[in-house]
């Protein structure tokens, strides 16, 4: 099967958890109805929450969370794949949560889930500082799910700073990156589509990366933009800093022809990771 519709679900998470989701489902409908079979929605759909403490005690076991729960039905009920981007969730045995994110089927099964692996720990200039091992356990393996249009690889948010786990995600077999985000509004402004666009180029892969948008909370704005890019490195869909949704049409075969004329991912080679390094401050 070559060719799907994408669609990215932009919305302003906050600490309602079930006000969250009755905007994502809103939107998830409309995408559906415009014919996209496979819907992703941003980093932290069910919630956006500043207060670790209130976080910990919102958070649902996997089996218990409402929302993972909606969007099976709702996969179900539309016929859809459902990204959701990543969900808070509560870990047994573990005082820190997981940001997971889950691919569900369109008969509403769980297809694969990933832990965020990197985590956000930063201080901006704006005085902006994010501390997310905190409240979050990172978690340790990439993930790839085998689909009907090849393999997608899973990553969150940060994630995109990190070349080498898409490389890896690529070498597995992986031609589709969903990258769902949170990104702050300042690093957004400054990093965030150089970044989607260099994970689509250095791949050959396609970029699906719903994101969060507007003021989420008194102190965190996020960027929006959500985006769909080509294994040549073009936007192919893209929002701006709004609640909505956008589409895309996927076609797998571009994948193939992409890194059959630029073979970079054939053309890595192994060398010596130590590198040589010549004293250029000594006198002749
Ligand atoms: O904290 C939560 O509840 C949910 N998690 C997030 O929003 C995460 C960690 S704060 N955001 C990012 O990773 C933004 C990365 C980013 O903006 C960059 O790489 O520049």
């Amino acid at each position: 099967m070559p060719a799907f519709k994408a669609a990215c679900i932009q919305i302003t998470s906050k600490t309602d958890v079930h006000e969250n989701l009755k905007t994502a489902t809103e939107l998830i409908r409309e995408a559906a109805a415009e014919g996209a079979n496979f819907i992703g929605t941003p980093e932290v759909t069910n919630m956006l929450e500043p207060h670790k403490a209130a976080a910990r005690e919102k958070a649902q076991l996997q089996n218990d969370d409402v929302t993972l729960a909606s969007f099976r039905q709702l996969a179900d009920e539309l016929d859809t794949w459902i990204l959701a981007g990543s969900l808070v969730i509560k870990k047994p045995n573990e005082d820190r949560l997981a940001n997971r994110s889950f691919l569900i089927r369109p008969d509403g099964s769980i297809a694969a889930q990933y832990d965020k692996i990197h985590m956000f720990d930063v201080e901006l200039d704006t005085g902006e500082s994010h501390k997310e091992s905190r409240a979050y356990a990172p978690g340790d393996k990439a993930v790839i799910a085998q689909t009907p249009w090849g393999q997608i690889g899973l990553s969150v948010c940060y994630d995109v700073r990190f070349a080498h786990l898409y490389q890896a995600l690529a070498q597995a077999g992986a031609g589709i990156f969903t990258i769902p985000a949170a990104f702050t509004h300042t690093t957004g402004l400054a990093h965030w589509e150089i970044l989607l666009r260099a994970r689509a180029i250095e791949n050959g892969a396609y970029v699906i990366a719903p994101a969060q948008c507007g003021q989420n909370s008194e102190k965190r704005r996020t960027y929006g933009h959500s985006m769909i890019i080509n294994p040549w490195g073009e936007k192919i869909a893209e929002m701006g800093e709004e609640t909505g949704f956008i589409t895309a049409d996927i076609d797998t075969d571009q994948i193939k022809r992409r890194r059959q004329q630029i073979p970079n991912l054939k053309n890595n080679r192994d060398f010596t990771f130590e590198p040589a390094i010549y004293d250029a401050t000594a006198a002749e």
